[in-house]
């Protein structure tokens, strides 16, 4: 199911024995996978087991109570660039049992990764900026898809060109970017482009969330149970988009509660429970051949909570 061609110069994501809580509530004990390029890794569980809390932990967003958020191009320690020689390193491996696992060495060894918040802050944040989350909130902004599948682009560019940017907007002589319009292509919305957000349906508003973060031509894509509560149709063109977006050698990680859907586009699936990931691997082996008794029972819609 792989596709490896496009990976080179693509970030890898380490999560590597994290662990993470709220006001001293532990959430996520002890987690570790890996989103590889050009791989789509689905991470089930029930509500409020922590996909949402790890995924924000893999997007940067805040730093994990212990355990490390590790980041490294995706190729062989030969392609890591300067900017992420490694001090610190992440070795993500496959064992010999079909299993994946990421796991610390340290240091050398294929795939090195460099802990997220070992870095400066500006350093971060243009790793952050590889990075696209689309949550489950969506939280568009309200104005045209057009400008919404745009504002991720926007935000890199510079502040001299956000301003003429903003100009040409209040002249009404602005329109998106061609990145932004063929990401909008992809999820099929392109010929809604001058639509206001407000006036979308929940499928469409979601499928322009995907086409903003798909817009920046990230190295990970995050998606937040991306197809909760969408219509089949809607559901399969996110679906495409996902594999889209590996075939140009994105890697794809998404929290759902939809068995079916991890089995049609992932990978790699990652069983969590109780915030810990019970059950890692191949999907195929994780869904044929689990070997937690409770990730038996819960990707065989068993285990209800
Ligand atoms: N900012 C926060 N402050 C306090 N508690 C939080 C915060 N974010 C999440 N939690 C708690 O962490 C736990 C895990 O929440 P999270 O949203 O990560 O789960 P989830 O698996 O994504 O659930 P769902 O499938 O319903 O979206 C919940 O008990 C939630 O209340």
């Amino acid at each position: 199911m792989s596709h490896k061609e496009n990976t080179t110069g693509r970030l890898r994501l380490v999560a590597d024995g994290v662990s993470h809580g709220f006001d001293g509530d532990s959430v996520l004990e002890d987690v570790s996978l890996t989103v590889d390029p050009g791989d789509v890794l689905a991470i089930v569980g029930p509500s409020g087991t922590g996909k949402t809390t790890l995924l924000r932990l893999l997007a940067l967003f805040s730093r994990p109570d212990d355990g490390r958020v590790a980041l490294a191009e995706g190729e062989s320690v030969d392609t890591v660039s300067t900017e992420l020689t490694p001090d610190h390193v992440a070795d993500a491996r496959t064992n010999g049992h079909g299993d994946v696992g990421a796991r610390t060495n340290g240091g050398g060894g294929d795939g090195d990764a460099r802990d997220a918040w070992s870095l400066s802050d500006d350093e971060r944040l243009r790793l952050r900026r590889r990075i696209g989350l689309v949550a489950q909130d969506r939280s568009l902004f309200s104005a045209s898809v057009g400008y919404n599948a745009a504002y991720g682009l926007g935000v890199r560019r510079s502040r001299a060109a956000r301003l003429r940017s903003s100009l040409r907007r209040t002249v009404g002589r602005w329109s998106p970017p061609a990145a932004a319009l063929s990401a909008l292509e992809t999820v099929g919305m392109a010929e809604m482009v001058d639509k206001h957000a407000d006036s979308l349906s929940s499928g469409e508003a979601q499928r322009v969330g995907v086409a903003r973060a798909l817009a920046v031509d990230p190295d990970v894509l995050l998606l937040d149970e991306p197809t909760s509560n969408l219509d089949p149709r809607n559901t399969a063109v996110i679906e495409d988009a996902m594999r889209e977006a590996k075939a140009r050698g994105i890697g794809v990680a998404l929290a759902t509660h939809d068995m079916d859907q991890a089995r049609r586009v992932a990978d790699k699936t990652a069983v969590v429970l109780g915030g810990t990931c019970i059950e890692y691997g191949p999907t195929e082996r994780v869904f044929e051949s689990p070997r937690d008794d409770r990730a038996r029972q819960f990707v065989a819609g068993e285990l209800v909570y």
